[in-house]
Order: structure tokens, then C-alpha cells, then sequence
């Protein structure tokens, strides 16, 4: 095993699948001998965790666009230090089910504070630490909605209850953000059956994998 592990973030919109394949990814990295952790965002620490609440709960006028970019990025800070770093030192591979490309798509792209001011608030925040690997998970955002409401039927969180033109808007985040770092994101598409869905993952970390 590398003496450092790998940092893998999953993302795309609401109801994708990326809890799912959170799991699923986790068992296959394992069954190949490698030690893994999994995590999330907004969370991940118990100050992140705090901060989840502070972000998710509430109504949507709880926070102004700029104030909920700070708390993200003060969350992912913390998730790093406290969680995602220490892990990654001890020779395990991390799996974050969202990690910045969320801040970018949502509060950059669908926000409207432009993508290159939230990833500013990253280098500040956290010195632009970044994943080994990004998986986007897409679908259609009809599709995805109807995942997400067969899941959660009207108890969407402050964020996920936005409008659909945001949710559109958040998945044209997600992939100006694999055309803008091919290296480091690559779409993966989240149609057909989970079995088939973690192929796909597993095939575009392939050469990661030892
Ligand atoms: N490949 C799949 N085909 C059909 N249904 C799926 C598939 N993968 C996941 N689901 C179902 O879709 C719903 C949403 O999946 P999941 O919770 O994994 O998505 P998510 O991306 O983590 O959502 P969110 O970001 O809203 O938390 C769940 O009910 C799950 O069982
Ligand atoms: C990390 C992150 C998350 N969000 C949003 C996306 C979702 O609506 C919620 C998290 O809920 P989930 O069920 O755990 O997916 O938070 C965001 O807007 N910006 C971010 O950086």
C-alpha cells in the first residue's frame, strides 16, 4: 500500500445516486485489500456536523448567498483538518459523498457568485486542497428529482427545496467544472443499475488503483 492514500470526492445533484455508490465504492476498494473511510460534506467532523445543521435546517432567508459560501467553506476547512487529512496520513483512502465542486456548482455556478469566488474562499480556507479524483455522477435532472422524491416525498432540506432552474443550473456547474480539469474530474454517467453505475466509478479511478 502507499504510504499516503487517495482522495476521492463523489458529487453531482440531488438524487444522483452518490450515497448509494458512496457504499458500493467503499465495499469494492475494500474487497482490492485498501483501507477506507468514508465521510460527507456539509459535515464529516463534529464542528462540520455543527455546521451542517446551520446550513441544511432553516428557512431559506436563514442566510444571505455570501454568508452560506463562508459556512461551507469554513466546514470543509475543519473536515479536512480534523478528518480527511489524518486519514489520508495513516495510509486510508478517503471518500467524501460531495466535497468543493458542490460549493462551485451550487454556490458559485447556481448561487450566482461566480465559481472563481468560491474557489477563492477554498484557498484561503483550506490552502486549495483538492481530491486525487472527482467523480460526477449525471442525470437527467428530471430523473434525479424523481429519485430524490421517491426518497424523500416533500421533506427536502433548505437546499434541495430550491427550484428546478436552480438544480439545472447547479448541473451546468458540475460540468464546466470536468471541462475546466479533466485531470482531476471526469463525468461519470448515473443511469442504469447501481451494479453498473460502481463499473463505471471503479473504471474511471482505474488508474489510481494499485
Ligand atoms: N442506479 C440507481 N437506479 C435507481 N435508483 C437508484 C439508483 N441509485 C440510487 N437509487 C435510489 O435513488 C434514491 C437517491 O439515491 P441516493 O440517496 O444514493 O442519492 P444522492 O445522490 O446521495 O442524493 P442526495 O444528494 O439528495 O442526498 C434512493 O432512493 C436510491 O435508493
Ligand atoms: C457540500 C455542499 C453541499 N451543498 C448542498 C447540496 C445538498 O442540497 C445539501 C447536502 O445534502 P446531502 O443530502 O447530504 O447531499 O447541501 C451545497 O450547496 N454546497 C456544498 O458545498
Amino acid at each position: 500500500m502507499s504510504a499516503r492514500g487517495r482522495f476521492i470526492s463523489l458529487e453531482g445533484g440531488e438524487g444522483v445516486g452518490k450515497s448509494t455508490q458512496l457504499d458500493a465504492l467503499r465495499h469494492a476498494l475494500e474487497g482490492r485489500g485498501l483501507q477506507v473511510v468514508t465521510t460527507r460534506e456539509p459535515g464529516g467532523s463534529p464542528g462540520a456536523e455543527a455546521i451542517r445543521d446551520l446550513l441544511l435546517k432553516g428557512d431559506e432567508a436563514r442566510w444571505n448567498p455570501r454568508a452560506e459560501a463562508l459556512l461551507f467553506a469554513a466546514a470543509r476547512s475543519d473536515h479536512i483538518q480534523k478528518t480527511i487529512v489524518p486519514a489520508l496520513q495513516q495510509g486510508q483512502w478517503v471518500i467524501s459523498d460531495r466535497f468543493l465542486d458542490s460549493s462551485l456548482a451550487y454556490q458559485g455556478e447556481a448561487g450566482g457568485l461566480g465559481i472563481e469566488a468560491v474557489r477563492d474562499l477554498h484557498r484561503f480556507g483550506s490552502l486549495d486542497f483538492l481530491p486525487d479524483r472527482t467523480l460526477i455522477l449525471t442525470l437527467e435532472v428530471g430523473e434525479a428529482a424523481a429519485r430524490a422524491r421517491v426518497r424523500d416525498g416533500s421533506a427536502g432540506d433548505r437546499i434541495g427545496s430550491r427550484p428546478p432552474s436552480y438544480h439545472a443550473a447547479v448541473d451546468a456547474g458540475f460540468r464546466t467544472m470536468a471541462a475546466k480539469e479533466p485531470g482531476r474530474v471526469r463525468l461519470v454517467d448515473a443511469e442504469g443499475s447501481p451494479a453498473t453505475v460502481t463499473a463505471r466509478l471503479l473504471y474511471a479511478l482505474g488508474d489510481l488503483l494499485p
